[in-house]
């Protein structure tokens, strides 16, 4: 499913209405209904509903359903956060058809004593005062609004959008409404999976509004969200006739005295994730401490300059800061031909290589987590987190990369700036060696497949959902181990692959 910006899904309307000529009204008519059939199988016949309304076409879409809500005999109240000469356009017809039905209007600002009094007695409360049309906070009327329904005990339905929130994940300070549910029509907004917006969301259900397909063709979108769907749809078949030859001859370089474990993660990750022949290169100094831990790996000495037999090179997990690092690291960018991943001490070590980048012929992925971002860009944390979607794409396009950029919704870019975010994955994931089992996956499917852009996506979607199968069975989010993650990569697989298998 795509994802889309403010701008596209504006330009997505546009096009619908002036080029296909499917009136607003009629878009604005599919997606009051299509949200009144997602919420009927929810009320209860005893529900007292508000529909809180603004003055743009979100507004205009909680006449809609304010329409239906009567219809149906569910007792409901409108409420508008301005005056009724201010609505304009679409919402200006649907208020008229929500009038002529037979509806009521109450003011907010000129019955405000009412509105709050009013306001503790509704179970449900459906959010239809701003969605993709708001710029910056919004005003004070709207705030109070808005403080208001936080403050209500009734379960509160969004439509599109928290009222408040900025669709693009645009940072912000002011407060939004908090959704029990957002019923976002179309696609998913940037901002579902930005910080701080996502935690106003709550659940989430996209509703169909009948954009058509060459709207949307027409449009070019480059985001979309992968799905399990995705995973099952694009994951390598296993040719009957194929060796342990066919499936990745890879070397990972991992691991140093103080961290052997690292190494040990990776390379399981990656052997449990389908890689034919993997080769270590550790410290000499580690290399006692993992021998008996691997017994499927072969080792690679520290000291080979000849990388031509493998066919991809993972560098990076606990591989330390020193200077033999980055005199490893510049030695394996110098193998143009070799698809790359780097992580970690090996994305330390790159911020003195990245004008190499860009020439290596074969695909290198980089899966830095925010703060190693901020490092490869010289920005801060937050700056990184504040623009994920936007930097991330920068940096991939300028550099020629597939990046990784870690965190909850790990979103993955490719050098074109085709984005794709991943929703697997749980708090349970945020504990050292978490990333190095990430990398061994990514390694493992990235010499399995053609595409790498569907191979990274897999790998990052099979890591969420280690984690959230250790949750629904018996992990805490507390207690997962980035071991168990490795352990849990089969069970993941055996569901992902037993339609194949039957
Ligand atoms: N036909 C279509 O296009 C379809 C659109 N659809 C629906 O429309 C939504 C987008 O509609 P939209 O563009 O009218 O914007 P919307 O979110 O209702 O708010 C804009 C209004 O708020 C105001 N406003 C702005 N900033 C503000 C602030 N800071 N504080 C306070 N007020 C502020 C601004 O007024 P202004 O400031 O310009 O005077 C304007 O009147 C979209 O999310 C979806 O639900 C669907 O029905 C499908 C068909
Ligand atoms: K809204």
């Amino acid at each position: 499913m795509h994802i889309v910006s403010q701008e596209e899904m504006q330009a997505l309307d546009r096009y619908t209405m002036d080029v296909i000529g499917l009136e607003g009204k009629v878009l604005m008519e599919n997606a009051g209904q299509g949200i009144f059939r997602c919420l009927i199988s929810k009320l209860k016949a005893q529900d007292q509903i508000a529909v809180i309304i603004g003055k743009g076409n979100n507004g205009g879409d909680g006449f809609v359903v304010a329409r239906y809500l009567q219809n149906h005999n569910f007792a409901t109240d409108v409420w508008l956060v301005e005056d009724q000469h201010l609505i304009k356009g679409d919402a200006a017809y649907h208020m008229n058809v929500f009038l002529n039905s037979g509806g009521k209007i109450n003011g907010i600002i000129s019955d405000s004593h009412h509105f709050k009094e009013h306001l503790s007695n509704y179970t449900v409360i459906v959010d239809a005062i701003l969605g993709t049309g708001i710029k910056g906070c919004p005003r004070k009327a709207y705030l109070d609004v808005i403080h208001l329904i936080n403050q209500a005990k009734a379960r509160v339905v969004s439509i599109d959008l928290p009222s408040g929130v900025l669709a693009n994940g645009e940072p912000f300070s002011h407060e939004a409404v908090y959704a029990k549910e957002t019923l976002t029509l179309q696609y998913p907004k940037l901002c579902m999976y930005t910080q701080p917006a996502a935690t106003f969301f709550g659940e989430t259900d996209v509703i169909q509004i009948g954009i058509p397909k060459k709207a949307i063709s027409h449009q070019g979108l480059k985001r979309r969200v992968w799905t399990k769907e995705d995973v099952k749809h694009t994951l390598p078949v296993r040719d009957p006739f194929s060796h342990k030859g066919t499936h990745g001859k890879g070397l990972l370089i991992a691991g140093s005295q103080d961290m052997p474990g690292a190494a040990i993660l990776s390379a399981t990750s990656a052997l449990r994730s389908g890689i034919g022949l993997l080769w270590l290169s550790i410290a000499d100094k580690a290399k006692q401490t993992v021998c008996s831990r691997l017994p499927e790996v072969l080792f690679e000495s520290r000291e080979s300059t000849d990388f031509s037999k493998y066919k991809g090179i993972a560098i990076g997990p606990g591989l330390g800061r020193s200077e033999d690092g980055e005199a490893l690291l510049a030695q394996v960018l110098g193998e143009k031909d070799i698809p790359l991943v780097i992580d970690a001490d090996g994305l330390y070590h790159l911020t003195n290589h990245l004008s190499t980048l860009k020439t290596h012929q074969a695909p290198v992925v980089l899966t830095p987590h925010p703060g190693e971002m901020a490092t490869l860009t010289g920005k801060s944390i937050k700056e990184v987190e504040n623009d994920r979607f936007g930097i991330s794409e920068t940096f991939a396009k300028e550099h020629g990369v597939y990046l990784v950029l870690k965190g909850r919704n790990t979103i993955i870019t490719s050098p074109s700036g085709e984005q794709v975010v991943n929703v697997s994955g749980n708090p349970a994931l945020a504990k050292g060696g978490s990333g190095d089992v990430l990398t061994g996956i990514i390694f493992a499917f990235l010499l399995q497949h053609e595409n790498p852009l569907n191979a990274i996506s897999n790998a990052v979607y099979v890591h969420g959902a280690a984690a959230d199968q250790l949750v629904k069975t018996n992990h805490s989010l507390l207690d997962v181990l980035a071991s168990d993650l490795s352990l849990t990569i089969p069970t993941v697989l055996h569901d992902l692959y037993l339609d194949t298998m039957c």
